[in-house]
């Protein structure tokens, strides 16, 4: 007894200090301390399942007392009216173990389910945020694999665990009390043994975190590659490379095969040896509980109640073991998705300066930029130039020069590592997020088009749609359609529209796949103007037209801009830029000329001059 006691102390002392170690050196306690801090704001949920599982353990401790009692009262003279009530009372333990688990399986799946709808929201919430060189940096795929399937494993496994792990308390605890009640030596045995299956619980806990770390990243790469391949069918087609996109996936399945059959190898490991654990411990009970029973130590049904209250603990035991591996699995998981949530925005916040004026005119002031990507490689260095409001300007030079990248900056999408990006004398961060973008809109080179109808997608630059489920009224319907008919004629979009069956109510597709090029570009125009920006940049928003709807769109938005826009182009073509009051031409991240068309063209052996002889004699501008 001396011994067991002095051995149930050193172990306890053992764990608590390994406990502390772990603690302090392992940020995956904290990781799971704050996984549970998200679950606990269900606390009025969680309690009330609480409630109903202390009733199904309390019920199912008793089980065992009421067979052993059920047993014994067949050994009285008249047995029927006290097996009867033992009857009675051991199917009501039953019922009602069965009723109240019914009800805490809902309310624990509640848990669950609003669980994973905060964590969802809160990861989508911190990816919306980002600066645009986070979606350059991180890979999509990844990006959803953690959104959709990592929330999933920290909702299940926490919610699970919270009502696995207080039933197990529970029941432990009810058992061992009601073991104590039967035979204390017995019990004294029963808990020797059972420290020494928990450390081999802890030990293989370890590892299996390491591989479930593995099979999740792996997960995330599989996802990422299909996400690519689904999203490129059509270049994957045309070089006939369905069986290269599936081998690259195949064989990451196959590597997260082998993380898994390591995995589930150690869940069986750690399974025999808790039950092979709990097998030796019965035998001990049975060989010394037969003793007590031959030395009329023990009646006979308390040791029958004896062991099944030590087989049920048994059950306890392995669900205590899988909470610990499956909350391993939840750390490895959430540790990837707090990583992303905590990530702090590198671009300094937008200010809240709105204007009732806004004018539209713009400066660069020695303006260079790196991109995240590449930060050995300027992509624009010490460009400096002044725009007038309510006139029209074009950036031209060979590709890859850096015009998109000065309209990236005028969105925001990037801040200068160098130099400032001014607005009406204000530096582009002071300005209000939701008003800069109301004033600046961007059709860019490879318009993006949601899968909704062509009017939800013109609408869409519309901030009073963004709450899509809102009633309206028939006149605002009416007034809302005369409005995007007006932006697609502007956009020479209407006439295509309307030949279409559906009209203004025809899918786009995903990313537009349902449009031609040429479409594409007229709807997003439309959804560009209809904003009414002060300052329209388009980055060759029309180098899928025809000749003449390019020149009828550059006849509206240019020469006839009635809303004296400032408008800013990036363009190829000389049809495009030739008519602009000033003509910006970028080489190699560099303003190297500016002017107007006539201007440029009188410098000698100048890159414009170049430019436009090339196009003239059609060569192109590759070698420029
Ligand atoms: N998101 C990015 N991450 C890293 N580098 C980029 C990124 N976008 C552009 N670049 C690089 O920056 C440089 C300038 O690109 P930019 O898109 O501004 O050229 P461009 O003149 O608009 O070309 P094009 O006429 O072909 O559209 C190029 O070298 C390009 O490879």
């Amino acid at each position: 007894m001396v011994f067991a006691c002095t051995r149930l102390t050193s172990i306890v002392k053992i764990l608590k200090k390994s406990k502390e170690v772990v603690e302090e050196s392992n940020p995956q306690q904290r990781v799971l301390r704050r996984l549970f801090r998200y679950s606990f704001s269900d606390w009025k949920l969680i309690l009330l399942g609480s409630f109903f599982l202390f009733i199904v353990s309390s019920a199912e401790v008793f089980v065992p007392l009421l067979t052993g009692r059920l047993l014994s009262s067949v050994a009285y003279k008249d047995p029927y009216p006290k097996f009867r009530t033992n009857l009675l009372l051991f199917v009501g333990a039953y019922f009602i173990g069965i009723l109240f688990g019914g009800f805490r399986l809902w309310v624990f799946s509640v848990c669950v389910a609003r669980l994973s709808i905060r964590l969802r929201t809160k990861l989508f919430q911190t990816y919306l945020q980002q600066e645009i060189g986070f979606f350059d940096t991180h890979e999509s795929g990844k990006l959803l694999s953690r959104l959709n399937h990592d929330t999933e494993i920290m909702s299940t496994t926490v919610a699970n665990n919270v009502s696995q792990c207080i039933g197990s308390v529970f029941k432990f605890i009810g058992i061992i009390l009601v073991m104590f009640k039967l035979n204390a030596y017995l019990t004294l045995i029963c808990i020797v043994g059972t420290p020494v299956i928990l450390v081999v619980i802890k030990l293989s806990g370890n590892t299996s975190r390491r591989v479930s770390e593995k099979v999740q990243n792996l997960t995330a790469d599989s996802s990422e590659v299909s996400e690519e391949a689904i999203q490129s069918i059509r270049t994957v087609r045309s070089f006939a490379n369905e069986n290269g996109e599936i081998k690259r996936y195949t064989s990451i399945l196959q590597q997260a095969y082998g993380a898994l059959v390591a995995q589930a190898g150690l869940a069986s490991v750690q399974k025999w040896f808790v039950d092979m654990g709990s097998v030796g411990l019965s035998a001990t009970i049975l060989t010394y509980g037969a003793k007590l029973v031959r030395e009329n130590r023990l009646p006979g049904s308390d040791m029958l109640s004896f062991i099944m209250c030590q087989l049920a603990l048994g059950p306890i035991l392995s669900d205590i073991s899988q909470i610990y591996s499956s909350l391993k699995t939840a750390a490895g998981a959430s540790e990837s998705v707090f990583e992303y949530i905590d990530r702090s925005i590198e671009q300094k916040p937008s200010g809240d300066y709105k204007p009732d004026e806004f004018r539209g005119e713009i400066e660069f002031q020695d303006v260079t930029l790196t991109y995240p990507a590449r930060p050995n490689e300027k992509a624009i260095s010490n460009v400096s130039f002044r725009i007038e409001p309510g006139k029209t300007y074009a950036f031209v030079g060979p590709s890859g020069s850096g015009k998109s990248t000065c309209l990236n900056l005028l969105e925001r999408f990037y801040d200068p590592n160098e130099g400032k990006v001014l607005i009406d004398g204000h530096e582009i961060q002071e300005y209000d997020h939701k008003y800069l973008h109301q004033k600046i809109t961007l059709v860019g080179q490879e318009p993006i088009l949601f899968n909704r109808t062509i009017r939800q997608n013109i609408l869409y630059a519309m901030d009073e749609n963004e709450d899509e489920n809102q009633e309206k009224s028939e006149a605002a319907v009416v007034e809302q359609d005369a409005i995007v008919e007006s932006a697609a004629k502007e956009a020479d979009a209407h006439t295509f529209i309307s030949g279409l069956v559906d009209g203004y109510n025809t899918p786009c597709g995903q990313r537009g796949t349902q449009l031609s090029g040429g479409q594409k570009q007229r709807v997003s125009i439309a959804r560009a103007i209809i904003r009414k920006p002060n300052i329209l940049l388009l980055d060759e928003a029309t180098s899928a037209l025809d000749p003449i709807s390019e020149r009828l769109i550059q006849e509206s938005l240019v020469q006839n801009n009635q809303q004296k826009r400032t408008v800013l182009i990036s363009a190829h073509r000389l049809s495009t830029f030739e008519k602009c009051d000033r003509i910006f031409v970028i080489c190699k991240g560099k303003l190297v000329e500016q002017g107007s068309h006539e201007e440029l063209m009188a410098i000698e052996n100048g890159v414009y001059q170049e430019l436009v002889r090339r196009q003239l004699t059609d060569l192109g501008d590759s070698q420029l």
